[in-house]
């Protein structure tokens, strides 16, 4: 059966196709604050930055597990933990809950937000493609942003308004409007967690270094009931497509704020 996110194909059951799932970098993770280590080389050497060109039209996929908006402008990410390395901007999504108390994929000290921004970026001076970067250990690069119920968030509107005409798996759509990823991130994009770890769905590749910033975002509750709305591969509402957090392991989370 194809994996998802119900009692019979969810995150309990993925080890079964996907081995990996028990590794030793998987992600999400939950963050627990008093044990990350602040870094100053990780916030000295060169801060994050990301460079992104606004996309002229917003091409929107319900992929069955989430609403993803594919990238096709060149966006840049760079410094921070991935040092002179340039990752491109190639898609993003989110995950939620059926209601505000869940939906986020990493918690901090155990707390869960309605909501998790993915910003995935693969490695551009390393590798030749996405598909080739995906299961490098330095292959990608994801931005992670919490999102918390209150004021709409402008930018998102072209996602949640168009959830409607998005309804079931598989459906596509090009919005002809613009889109600047930058105003999806946080006003403070300087202090942030960082980790390795994995793709949190399937096929759960340990390729991921990840950037979760401190920060939440507010989407409006019309926003997250959007998200809501949305119908997965198996007919179902599209809801608590979140995996719970993976064990550490021997990792170390970094921040850069103390
Ligand atoms: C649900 C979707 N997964 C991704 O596209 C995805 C890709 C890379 C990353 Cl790094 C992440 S994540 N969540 O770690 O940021 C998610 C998916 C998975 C498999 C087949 C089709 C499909 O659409
Ligand atoms: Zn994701």
């Amino acid at each position: 059966a194809h994996w998802g996110y119900m009692t019979t194909n969810g995150p309990s059951t993925w080890g079964k196709d996907f081995p990996i799932a028990n590794g030793e970098r998987q992600s999400p993770i939950d963050i627990v604050t008093t044990a990350a280590e602040y870094d100053s080389d990780v916030l000295g050497s060169n801060a994050l930055s990301t460079n992104y060109t606004p996309e002229s039209e917003v091409k929107l996929v319900n992929n069955g597990h989430s609403i993803m908006c594919q990238i096709t402008k060149k966006g840049v990410l760079t410094g921070g933990p991935l040092g002179k390395d340039e990752y491109r901007l190639e898609q993003f999504h989110l995950h939620w809950g059926a209601e505000d108390n869940r939906g986020s994929e990493h918690t901090v000290d155990g707390k869960m937000y309605a909501s998790e921004l993915h910003l995935v970026h693969w490695n551009a001076s390393k590798y030749s493609s996405f598909a080739d970067a995906v299961q490098k250990p330095d292959g990608l690069a994801v931005l992670g942003i919490f999102i918390t119920p209150g004021v709409a968030c402008n930018q998102f509107k072209v996602i949640s308004d168009n959830c409607g005409k998005l309804k079931t798996s598989g459906a596509e759509m090009t919005v002809d409007t613009t889109l600047d990823p930058t105003l999806l991130l946080p006003s403070n994009t300087s202090d942030y967690w960082t980790y390795l770890g994995s793709l949190t769905t399937p096929p759960l590749f340990e390729s991921v270094t990840w950037i979760v910033f401190k920060e939440p975002v507010e989407y409006s509750k019309e926003q997250l009931l959007a998200l809501r709305n949305l119908v997965d591969s198996d007919g179902n509402h599209m809801q608590d497509n979140y995996r719970p957090p993976a064990a550490l392991k021997q990792r170390k989370v970094k921040k850069t704020f103390t």
